[in-house]
């Protein structure tokens, strides 16, 4: 469902490149859950960045449910990310002014979903990350591991069929990132879903059905990967 060509990628720099990623390749299968790992810098943000459409590669070609994002130009590309993409990010990314439940809808009102099928979706992903009674609330009154499990809902509300998570338990102790964890896992798996776990924990990794590792720009796969 997903497969990356040749991907380079540099920042600028003191006015030189920096080179990030260089000649990554890739495929996910659809509903295949993969963790990607590797030292800090390594380009692990970057390449979801790409994946997700949210930023553009120097070279190379993503091919995401059969569209080339590179030759989707806006509002198309906004929209494909809206349709296909979820996101989830180490620092949850909740917006403060909404309430749990104008945070999960978000994505259902950016694609103009019904009112009622909103309400109906609402209440089924509230339920699915343990957090039924508390839509109202707003995300400074939540937990960090409930605020995590928001963001999962967020994620996933509009059944998109990559999921692109960046260590989503980085900011939770281990028996809060283990429940997190556990409910992304099963959420992703119940829905046939394409997840990516960027992460440094091996428990984690340990989780996925494969394991990718960024290593100086590029990417091992398969042998290479198990001496992680
Ligand atoms: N906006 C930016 N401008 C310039 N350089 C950047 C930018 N974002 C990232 N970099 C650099 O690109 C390299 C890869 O960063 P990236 O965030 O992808 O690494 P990572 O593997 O996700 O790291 P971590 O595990 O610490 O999150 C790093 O050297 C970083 O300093």
């Amino acid at each position: 469902m997903l497969q990356a060509s040749h991907l380079h990628y540099a920042y600028p720099e003191a006015g030189r490149e920096h080179t990030v990623l260089r000649d990554v390749s890739l495929s996910l299968q659809a509903g295949e859950h993969v963790a990607l790992v590797g030292s800090s810098g390594s380009g692990k943000s970057t390449l979801l960045n790409l994946l997700g459409g949210i930023d553009t590669p120097a070279s190379g070609e993503i091919q995401l449910t059969g569209k080339v994002l590179s030759r989707l130009r806006e509002p198309e590309l906004t929209l494909f990310r809206r349709q296909h993409i979820g996101f989830i990010y180490q620092q949850f990314n909740l917006i403060p002014t909404l309430t749990v439940a104008e945070n999960i809808l978000l994505p259902l009102m950016l694609l103009g979903v019904a009112a009622a099928e909103q309400q109906r979706r609402l209440h089924h992903w509230l339920a699915a990350v343990q957090l039924p009674t508390r839509g109202a609330a707003f995300p400074d009154q939540l937990s960090g591991g409930e605020q995590q499990r928001v963001a999962i809902a967020r994620a996933l509300i509009h059944q998109p069929a990559l999921v692109l998570a960046d260590e989503p338990t980085g900011n939770l102790d281990a028996k809060t990132g283990a429940l997190v964890l556990d409910l992304l896992f099963s959420l992703a798996g119940a829905a046939q879903q394409t997840l990516l776990v960027v992460t440094h924990s091996r428990t984690v990794a340990e989780r996925a059905g494969r394991i990718l590792v960024m290593h100086d720009g590029h990417l091992h796969t398969g042998e290479q990967a198990m001496a992680w």
